[in-house]
């Protein structure tokens, strides 16, 4: 499997199954998609999700009391034209149609109750798996292990929560580093070169911590230093 990032920005995402694996999916997908959740039952935490809809974090989660069944499963999809459909019910049966439906529709699926080791032999490209995510934005590092053993994705993902921090502000940093260089001329090998730099000096990194200004300060000496070489 080859991880790619999708902008589910203006999207919809129609979850089925409203339990603690629909929650923590609905709630994950809700950051940039509209989320519907379908289900005969709700988790309170989702309940608290979609009640929280006036805040800015997202566009919001609606859920609709139903269970539906195979055909039922089909119309959902065709009324709500989702990019992603996240099979998420106890029943297997209920997500083996959702997952079918989602295909015979040409939109991605992530079935939460098989891993992918047992579909490898039927598995489409369409068919996702949800990574465990580490954002500190704009930086998001996603660990899966193929769907072999999430509870390590998880674990490593909490691993990386401690080794990324500042990248995001070091993202913003050397981000507004390179369009300047651009704008200045620098030729580009000396522009990679600076950069390159930036982005693996202690100082600069350090500097973040205290501030924007400060890592700037520290990030321009460095690429002082490669441009007068
Ligand atoms: C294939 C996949 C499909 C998908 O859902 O996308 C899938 C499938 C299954 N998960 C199961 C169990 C658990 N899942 C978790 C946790 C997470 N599961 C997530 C993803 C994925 N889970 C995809 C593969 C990802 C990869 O490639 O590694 C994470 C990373 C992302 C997320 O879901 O948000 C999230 C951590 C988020 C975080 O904290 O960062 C825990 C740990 C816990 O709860 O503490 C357990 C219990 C321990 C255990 O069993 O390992 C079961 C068995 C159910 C049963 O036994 O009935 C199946 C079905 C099966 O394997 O058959
Ligand atoms: N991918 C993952 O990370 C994990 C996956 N699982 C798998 O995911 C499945 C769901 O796990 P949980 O959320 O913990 O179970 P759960 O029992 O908390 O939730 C299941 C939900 O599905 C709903 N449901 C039942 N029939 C439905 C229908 N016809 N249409 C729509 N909704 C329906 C129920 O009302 C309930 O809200 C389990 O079968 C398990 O195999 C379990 C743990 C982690």
């Amino acid at each position: 499997m080859i991880p790619l990032y999708h902008d589910f920005t203006g999207e919809t995402v129609l979850v089925i199954g409203g339990g603690s694996v629909g929650t923590r999916k609905a709630s994950r997908f809700a950051d940039e998609a509209r989320v519907v959740v379908v289900s005969p039952a709700f988790d309170d935490l989702l309940i608290d999700l979609a009640a929280d809809d006036g805040d800015a974090a997202g566009p919001g989660v609606d859920l609709v009391r139903a269970a539906p069944d195979a055909e039922a499963v089909r119309d959902w999809i065709e009324r709500l034209a989702p990019v992603l459909v996240v099979a998420a019910t106890d029943d297997g049966a209920v997500n083996a149609a959702a997952e079918a439906a989602a295909l015979d529709a040409g939109v991605l699926v992530n079935r939460a109750d098989r891993s992918t080791a047992e579909r490898s032999a039927d598995r489409d490209a369409r068919s996702a798996v949800v990574p465990a995510t580490v954002e500190d934005d704009p930086v998001s590092v996603a660990v899966s292990t193929g769907g072999a053993s999430p509870a390590l994705a998880k674990a490593l993902r909490e691993r990386v929560e401690t080794e990324i921090e500042g990248a995001g502000a070091m993202a913003e940093l050397s981000g507004d580093l390179r369009t300047e260089l651009k704008d200045r001329g620098v030729p580009a090998e000396t522009r990679r070169e600076a950069i390159r730099r930036v982005v693996r000096s202690e100082g600069v990194w350090k500097a973040l911590q205290k501030g924007r200004s400060y890592g700037r300060n520290e990030a321009d000496s460095v690429i002082e230093e490669v441009l007068t070489r």
